[in-house]
């Protein structure tokens, strides 16, 4: 949880000055951009992903593919609407070198396709991605058959010495640090000579969802994919081997990014609307219509999208937020402003996300005067009068629009380096005014 001091530029977050009335049209998910490229990647032939996101996370894994031997081309979709990418899949080639940034999806779902390529490709990132777990993957790849050197390390950055196949077959791995490294093993399995058949393990395992939505998409380019013992929650998913299909793919707008808008609604009253909300979806975030009604709001799914409706009015909340991990920043920002206190459990792996998330929420709103305690897994959130002052955010895109979240509310509030929302949400302080119908300094537009 360390300041970078090369991003010490500070936003004066705006305040909301009155009820919003906004639609706002949130990019696509970055979960679902980033496997949909590396299904197009291992694909038998060629494929589109229509109205994709174009993040740090995504262009990172965009560049990862290309150094690899991938053609991803701009385009518009084959029926002309929409900006588009082609991806165009080849014989996967080292030598390369891929930067991860700090994008979990890019450490954790690259290094089995370099497995399948021919030649060794050096995995490197910013100095966080040195700490986040990647143990799960490297050592699932070995007992599978792949050559990595690591140096002992366990973690980035490592080379995989890619042999132009992998055997592949039965793995046990422990999970319970990141859901990525099952989705990891998955999303390449049918490209390994005998599948993958993975257990996993721990004892917890976090973000379900986002091994659904792995399952989901493996099955939607062709891929089969077993649940053998999923009796209870599953533990157990077989891929079977065989050639991926190119689709045509429109990815939904990423829900964990339209979370800060539907917050303002909650504090500031008043609606937001989503265009294009799933009616069904794997993501975490859809989760929010459940929680965010349980805070005070209200929500209805529309032809228009999702309708979210706020009073002001915000109720504190106990929940258990370990399959949605990655809604916590969001939700302890508004539980901070409201009129009871929260509990939010099972997310002791956010310790070991962008930023140890926990420590830098609990430093981060207690220094505007709030009064939040760690606890094993998560976070005790007592609601006080807040004061402004500059929060930090860790390169963390989520501390970022947490910050905002709060600002909304308290004068004052400035938040470090708002810039680190282009992981997953390049255009956050634009789209936030915009809702707002305020400048950059958080006065009225005329
Ligand atoms: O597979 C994915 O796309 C993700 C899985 C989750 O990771 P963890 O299981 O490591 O929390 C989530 O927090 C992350 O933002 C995206
Ligand atoms: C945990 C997150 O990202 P990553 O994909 O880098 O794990 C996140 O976006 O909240």
């Amino acid at each position: 949880m360390t300041t970078n001091p090369a991003h010490t530029a500070l936003w004066p977050a705006p305040l909301a000055s009155g009820a919003i009335d906004a639609t706002v049209q949130v990019p696509g998910s970055k979960s679902v951009t980033n496997r949909a490229l590396v299904l197009a990647a291992l694909a038998a032939e060629p494929g589109w992903l229509r109205r994709p996101l174009r993040s740090r996370d995504t262009l990172l894994m965009v560049g990862a593919l290309r150094a690899m031997g991938v053609g991803i081309e701009e385009g518009v979709g084959p029926d002309g609407s929409g900006e588009a990418w082609r991806v165009i899949p080849s014989g996967l080639q080292g030598p390369a070198t891929i930067d991860v940034g700090n994008a979990g999806t890019v450490m954790r779902f690259l290094p089995p396709v370099a497995a399948l390529a021919d030649g060794p490709i050096r995995f490197d990132g910013d100095p966080r991605s040195y700490e986040r777990p990647l143990h799960g993957v490297i050592d699932a790849l070995r007992a599978l058959g792949a050559r990595i050197d690591d140096e002992g390390r366990g973690a980035l950055p490592l080379t995989v010495h890619g042999g132009g196949a992998l055997d592949g077959g039965p793995v046990e791995i422990d999970a319970s640090s990141s859901s990525q490294f099952v989705s990891a093993l998955l999303l390449s399995g049918p490209r390994f000579n005998q599948g993958v058949e993975v257990r996993h393990t721990g004892s917890t395992l976090p973000s379900m969802p986002h091994i659904r939505m792995t399952v989901d998409m493996l099955r939607a380019v062709g891929a089969q994919v077993d649940t053998p013992e999923s009796g209870g929650e599953a533990n157990v998913w077989r891929v079977t081997p065989g050639a991926l299909l190119g689709r045509d793919i429109t990815i939904e707008p990423d829900l964990s990014n339209a979370q800060p808008f539907l917050a303002a609604a909650l504090i500031a009253g008043g609606t937001v609307t989503i265009p294009d909300w799933p009616a069904h979806t794997t993501q975490p975030g859809d989760a929010l219509r459940e929680i965010f009604t349980e805070m005070g709001g209200s929500c209805e799914l529309t032809e228009n999208g999702l309708e979210f409706t706020g009073t002001g009015t915000i109720h504190g909340i106990d929940v258990d937020l370990g399959e949605v991990g990655e809604l916590t920043p969001g939700i302890a920002a508004v539980a901070a402003l409201a009129d009871g206190p929260s509990t939010l459990r099972g997310v002791a792996h956010l310790r070991l996300h962008e930023t140890d998330r926990l420590a830098a929420l609990t430093k981060e709103i207690n220094e505007l005067g709030g009064d939040v305690t760690e606890t094993a897994d998560g976070l005790h959130i007592r609601p006080r009068r807040l004061h402004g002052g500059i929060f930090h955010t860790y390169d963390d895109h989520r501390m970022a629009t947490a910050g905002a979240i709060i600002g909304l509310a308290v004068d004052g509030v400035q938040i470090e380096n708002v810039a680190t929302t282009a992981k997953t949400l390049p255009d956050f302080p634009e789209m936030w005014t915009t809702m707002l119908g305020t400048d950059r300094l958080g006065t009225d537009r005329p």
